[in-house]
């Protein structure tokens, strides 16, 4: 095998950017709700990763007629996450290893990738993704509404730079040890201007300059022990006050805050829509790992179910679609409250 393969470049595959006006309403809706200028919810929903875009998709139609139903409540947007950061190894998504098997054939992961979130986006939904190779950010970032620094990467200064350039809200997650002083420095400086080397349309290095990212925002996911709670949201808050920053932030009910166990999910999210009914406006937004299918599989070894994660087990549709309703309630509630 030849040890480099020439990619396509970001022109190639973006094309014209044929939905680039639905994306920017998507953005500005969800800034606005993170804002607390729209008093709804924002709700990142969908699978850990994708590895089989049709049924992914599916999942995509039936989350975009929970949005539609939910629309005066929530604002619901699709988890298309199509890279993982791992911690030690493993599958590193679709993007850069599309045949689940280490190959890496990554001009074919972006074209495929790509696709799927054209497809996705056709669903009405706005897409969340956590930039994890600030280089394959330049394939994919135009078809991003909501975009994830992770736990893993929340230190490093080239997604600092990329979250600052990016013309999206940017959730930092608290890091894996769960202290909150990582991701709020992150926040500070995706504010700010940067100039860094990024990749042009053309696929020539190039020099990039950001003016900050004012939507840049705190999200607890828990560590060695959760977050989710009404204390720790509340710690979390003067944190974010004592920095300078609005009080606002997104709770992810899986990863740190449910043991990477979904069955723990429906508790973390009801306590999360407890505490908003009771009131708390800082509270933006909840994510949920959820897919067709309760549960996960390995991503080696054997066929793959389509409709069963093969990264952090999710939860089904149908235990969902329940915690979907029990936020909307909280939501009127605390607009009936406000
Ligand atoms: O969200 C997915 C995983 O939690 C993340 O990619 C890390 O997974 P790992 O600890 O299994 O590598
Ligand atoms: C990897 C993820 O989360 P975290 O960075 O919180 O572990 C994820 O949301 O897929």
């Amino acid at each position: 095998m030849p040890d480099q393969d020439t990619l396509p470049t970001p022109a190639e595959v973006t094309g014209a950017r044929p939905l680039s006006q639905a994306v920017a309403r998507h953005r500005a809706t969800i800034d606005a709700v993170l804002a607390r200028r729209d008093p709804r919810l924002l709700v990142v929903a969908g699978p850990c990763s994708v590895h089989d875009p049709a049924a992914a998709l599916d999942y995509a139609r039936l989350l975009a007629g929970a949005a539609e139903r939910f629309s005066d409540d929530l604002v619901i947007v699709l988890r298309a996450y199509l890279e993982k950061p791992r911690t030690v190894s493993g599958w590193t998504g679709l993007l850069p290893d599309p045949t689940l098997d280490g190959k890496g054939d990554i001009g074919t992961g972006i074209r495929l990738g790509r696709s799927f979130l054209l497809d996705a986006a056709g669903t009405g939904l706005p897409l969340a993704y956590e930039f994890v190779d600030p280089l394959l950010a330049h394939y994919v970032a135009d078809l991003v509404s909501w975009a994830a620094v992770g736990a893993r990467t929340v230190a490093s200064q080239p997604h600092r730079h990329l979250a600052s350039w990016l013309p999206m809200p940017v959730g930092m997650k608290n890091c894996v040890s769960g202290r909150l002083d990582t991701a709020v420095q992150a926040i500070r400086a995706a504010g700010l201007p940067h100039t860094f080397p990024g990749v042009a349309a053309d696929g020539r290095l190039t020099t990039l300059r950001s003016a900050g990212n004012p939507a840049a925002h705190l999200v607890l996911r828990g560590g060695p022990v959760p977050n989710y709670d009404a204390a720790s949201v509340a710690a979390a808050l003067s944190t974010l006050h004592e920095a300078g920053l609005p009080p606002r932030v997104v709770v992810d009910a899986s990863h740190g805050n449910s043991g990477k166990d979904h069955h723990r999910q429906p508790a973390v999210a009801v306590d999360l829509a407890t505490q908003i009914a009771d009131g708390n406006n800082a509270l933006a937004g909840v994510m949920l790992e959820s897919y067709l299918s309760d549960g996960n599989q390995p991503a080696t070894g054997g066929r793959l179910r389509p409709d069963l994660s093969v990264t952090d087990p999710c939860l089904s549709w149908d235990r969902t679609l329940p915690l979907l309703e029990t936020l909307a309630t909280a939501v009127r509630r605390r607009r009936q409250g406000s």
